[in-house]
C-alpha cells in the first residue's frame, strides 16, 4: 500500500493530466487508494475511457476528453470537473510528451507543438484552476518536468519547455502563496512504463541502453514518482512551495568520467501499483 496513511485524501478532488497512462496512472491510482476523487484528462478519449473503467475498481474517477493546448478545452474541463465534484483541491499536470530530434531539422510546428504541449499547457492548466476555483480556495499544484538539468540534446524542445516550467512554478508559488496555493514540480529520471517504452523503444528499448549509464543501474519505475507527488500534496509538505524534486536517484548528478560504479541491485524499485492490463 501506499507509504502515506488511509483516507488521507478522503474529501478532496484532484485532476491528473495524462492520468490515464504510466506515470499519470500511477498517480491517479495513489490518489485513489488515499480516499481522493481524481479527474483524469487527455486526448485520446477511447484509452481514457479504458482507464477511467479499470481505475474505477479502485476509487472515484472520471474522464474528461482535453487537450491542453486549447485554452476551451482547459477552460472547460475545469468547469466540468467542479461541476461534477463541487470543489478541486489538486492539480497534477503530468501530461507532455515530445519526440527525439537534433535541432537542425526540427520544424517550427515540431518545436511549437512541444513548447505549446508541455509549457503553455501546464501555463493554462494552472491559469484556469487558479481563476475557476484556487484564487478563492487554495489548493496545491504539481508540474511534471524531466531530467533537462544539463540541457536536452536531442531533444531541446522539451528541455527548455521543462525548464521554463520550473520557472513558473517559482512565479506561481510567490503570486499565489497569499491566496493559500502551493506549487512545486517533480523532476522524474529516466522512467520505465509500457507507453514511455513504447515511444521510445521502436529500434532498441531505450530503457534497457540507459541502465547501465544510472547510478542504480535500473530505470525508475511510475510509483516511484507516483509517492512524491503524493507528498507534495499532502499536508506533510506545508512548508514546501516553489521548489522541485529530483526524482532521479541521482542520474542527473552522475557522470562516469568522475566516477565509476559498478552493476549492483543494492538500490531496488519502490513497487506496488498492480500493472495495468494492457
Ligand atoms: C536518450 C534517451 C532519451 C529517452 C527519453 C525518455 C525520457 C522521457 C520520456 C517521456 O517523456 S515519456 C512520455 C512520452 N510520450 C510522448 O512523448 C507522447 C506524446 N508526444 C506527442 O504527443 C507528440 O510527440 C507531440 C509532438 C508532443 C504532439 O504531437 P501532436 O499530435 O500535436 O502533433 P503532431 O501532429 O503529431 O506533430 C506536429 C509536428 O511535430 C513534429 N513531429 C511530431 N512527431 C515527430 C517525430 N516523431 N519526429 C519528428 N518530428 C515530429 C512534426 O513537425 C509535426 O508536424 P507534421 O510534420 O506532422 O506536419
Ligand atoms: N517516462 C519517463 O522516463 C519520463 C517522463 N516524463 C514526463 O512525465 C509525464 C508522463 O509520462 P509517461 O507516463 O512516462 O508517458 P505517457 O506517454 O504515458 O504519458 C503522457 C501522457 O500525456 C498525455 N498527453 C500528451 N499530450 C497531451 C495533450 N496535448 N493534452 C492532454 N494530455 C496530453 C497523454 O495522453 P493522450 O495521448 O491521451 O493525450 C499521456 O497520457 C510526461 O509529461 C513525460 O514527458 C518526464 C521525464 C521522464
Amino acid at each position: 500500500m501506499s507509504v502515506l496513511r488511509p483516507n488521507l485524501f478522503r474529501g478532496s478532488v484532484a485532476i491528473v493530466t495524462g492520468g490515464g497512462s504510466g506515470i499519470g496512472r500511477a498517480i491517479t491510482y495513489e490518489l485513489l487508494t488515499l480516499g481522493c476523487k481524481v479527474v483524469i484528462a487527455s486526448r485520446n478519449a477511447e484509452r481514457l475511457e479504458k482507464a477511467a473503467k479499470e481505475l474505477g475498481e479502485v476509487g472515484d474517477v472520471t474522464s474528461i476528453p482535453c487537450n491542453i493546448r486549447k485554452e476551451e478545452e482547459v477552460q472547460a474541463l475545469i468547469s466540468q470537473a467542479l461541476e461534477k465534484y463541487g470543489k478541486l483541491d489538486f492539480l497534477v499536470n503530468n501530461g507532455g510528451g515530445q519526440f527525439m530530434s537534433p535541432v537542425e531539422s526540427m520544424s517550427l510546428k515540431g518545436w511549437n507543438a512541444v513548447v505549446e504541449t508541455n509549457l503553455t499547457g501546464t501555463f493554462l492548466m494552472c491559469r484556469e484552476a487558479y481563476n475557476q476555483w484556487f484564487k478563492a480556495n487554495g489548493g496545491s499544484i504539481v508540474n511534471i518536468v524531466a531530467d533537462m538539468w544539463r540541457g536536452f540534446p536531442m531533444m531541446a524542445h522539451t528541455g527548455a519547455a521543462r525548464h521554463a516550467v520550473v520557472n513558473l512554478t517559482q512565479s506561481l508559488a510567490i503570486e499565489w502563496a497569499e491566496d493559500g496555493v502551493r506549487v512545486n514540480s517533480v523532476a522524474p529520471g529516466m522512467v520505465e512504463s509500457s507507453t514511455a517504452a513504447a515511444n521510445y523503444g521502436k529500434e532498441a528499448n531505450v530503457f534497457d541502453v540507459v541502465k547501465e549509464y544510472l547510478p542504480t543501474k535500473r530505470t525508475g519505475v511510475p510509483d516511484e514518482v507516483s509517492s512524491v507527488v503524493c507528498f507534495l500534496l499532502s499536508p506533510g509538505a506545508s512548508f514546501i512551495s516553489g521548489t522541485t524534486i529530483k526524482v532521479d536517484c541521482g542520474s542527473s548528478l552522475y557522470t562516469r568520467l568522475m566516477w565509476n560504479i559498478d552493476n549492483h541491485d543494492k538500490l531496488p524499485a519502490y513497487q506496488w501499483i498492480p500493472k495495468p492490463k494492457l
